[in-house]
C-alpha cells in the first residue's frame, strides 16, 4: 500500500501533535456542556476517535454516513445520506467532525440540515481544509491543516474505498489513479 504514495503531506506525528492540541481546544469550548459529536462517515472515522480522545469532557457520539464522490476523484454535486443520526438534534450543542471541506457540499448541506432540525449551536472541526477546491461558501470553526488542490489520501481519506488506514495523508503516484486526477 505505501508503496502507491508518491508523497506524505502530513505526517502520523503532527496528525497526533494536532490531535491532542484540537481535543484541548474543544474541552475548552464544551466545558460543562454536553454535546453531540457527529462524525461524518466514512472518512471521519480516524480523526474522530483521535480528536475525541484528547476532549476532556462529556459528549455524546454519534454518526452520519453521507457520500458524494462514488469512490472517484470529483464530487458528483449531490450528497446522498446512507445513514442518518439516531439522536434528536433539537435543542443540542453540535460538534461535527470532518477529514476534509473540499468542494463544502457535504457540510453546506449537514449545516443547513441540522439548522432545520433546530440545534442549538454547530462548530465544525476539520482535520484537512482545501480552500481552492470550494463551490460554495462554507468555513469550519477548528481546521487542522490546509492541503493543496490535490486528491488527497489516508488517515480516513479515500480512493475508491482504499488508502483510509494509512496513518498519514499523502498523495498518490499519478498511475494509481489512472488519468483521472
Ligand atoms: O467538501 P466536499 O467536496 O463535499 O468533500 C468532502 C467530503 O467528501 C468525502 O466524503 P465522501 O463523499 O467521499 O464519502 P466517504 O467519507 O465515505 O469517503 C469526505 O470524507 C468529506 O465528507
Ligand atoms: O482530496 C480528497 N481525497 C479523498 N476524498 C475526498 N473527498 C473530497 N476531497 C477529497
Ligand atoms: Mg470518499
Amino acid at each position: 500500500m505505501h508503496n502507491d504514495i508518491e508523497k506524505i503531506l502530513i505526517s502520523k506525528e503532527d496528525i497526533e501533535a494536532k490531535c491532542k492540541e484540537i481535543g484541548a481546544a474543544l474541552t475548552k469550548d464544551y466545558d460543562g456542556k454536553f454535546p453531540l459529536a457527529v462524525g461524518v462517515l466514512k472518512g471521519a472515522l480516524p480523526f474522530m476517535a483521535d480528536v475525541l480522545r484528547y476532549t476532556d469532557t462529556h459528549l455524546e457520539m454519534d454518526f452520519m454516513d453521507v457520500s458524494s464522490y462514488g469512490g472517484g476523484v470529483r464530487s458528483s454535486g449531490e450528497v446522498k445520506i446512507e445513514k442518518d443520526l439516531d439522536t434528536k438534534v433539537e435543542g443540542r450543542e453540535l460538534l461535527i467532525i470532518e477529514d476534509i471541506i473540499d468542494s463544502g457540499l457535504t457540510l453546506r448541506y449537514l449545516v443547513d440540515l441540522f439548522k432545520y432540525r433546530k440545534a442549538n449551536s454547530i462548530k465544525i472541526v476539520t482535520l484537512l481544509d482545501k480552500p481552492e477546491g470550494r463551490t460554495v461558501d462554507i468555513k469550519a470553526d477548528l481546521v487542522g491543516f490546509e492541503v493543496p488542490n490535490e486528491f488527497v489520501v489516508g488517515y480516513g481519506l479515500d480512493y475508491q474505498e482504499k488508502y483510509r488506514n494509512l496513518p498519514y495523508v499523502g498523495v498518490l503516484k499519478p498511475e494509481i489513479y489512472g488519468g483521472e486526477a
